[in-house]
């Protein structure tokens, strides 16, 4: 159990840390919600029923930092974390077609990362997930903290 004396006599603090994930994935923007000429006037480019690929960035998370171990989370788990919820179900798949949950919801890196949010707190210790920002391309950065 982690005590003050353990951590030079300071009080709890809490610390941010952020691991960069790559992935690439293909998607169509469409929405089931809008009629096939919406779709197009919404979406435009990014509704072509052929698709496009991102290589995404996924990062991350914060909590105490551990008095005993100096740490706010493993990153050796935390890379086991990572492969189980974005890299096995996402990398190098069509996110339309590969992964149901995007069967009726539109592959948006803001839907992006509220998938990931959501399967991320299941496999995580309790209130370590601070924030899911995914880099869809260079210029384009979402972030998600659960709200
Ligand atoms: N709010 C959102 N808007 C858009 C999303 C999204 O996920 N959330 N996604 C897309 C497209 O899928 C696509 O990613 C846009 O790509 P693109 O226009 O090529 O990206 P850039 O803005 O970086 O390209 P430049 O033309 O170089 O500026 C669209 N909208
Ligand atoms: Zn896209």
């Amino acid at each position: 159990m982690a005590t003050a004396a353990a951590n030079g006599g300071q009080t709890e603090r809490v610390g941010y840390i952020t691991r960069i994930q790559s992935f690439s994935a293909c998607h169509r923007l469409h929405s089931l919600g809008l009629s096939d000429e919406d779709n197009i006037k919404v979406f435009g480019k990014c509704n072509n029923p052929n698709g496009h690929g991102h290589n995404y960035k996924g990062l991350m998370f914060k909590s105490f930092i551990d008095a005993v171990t100096g740490m706010v989370m493993n990153l050796t788990d935390l890379k086991m974390y990572i492969e189980d919820v974005i890299m096995t179900p996402l990398d190098h798949k069509n996110l339309d077609k590969d992964v149901p949950y995007f069967a009726n919801v539109v592959s948006t890196t803001e839907n992006l990362a509220v998938y990931i949010w959501d399967n991320m707190v299941k496999v995580l210790p309790t209130d370590t997930l601070y924030e899911i920002k995914i880099h869809e391309t260079d210029k384009n950065i979402v972030v998600y903290r659960g709200e």
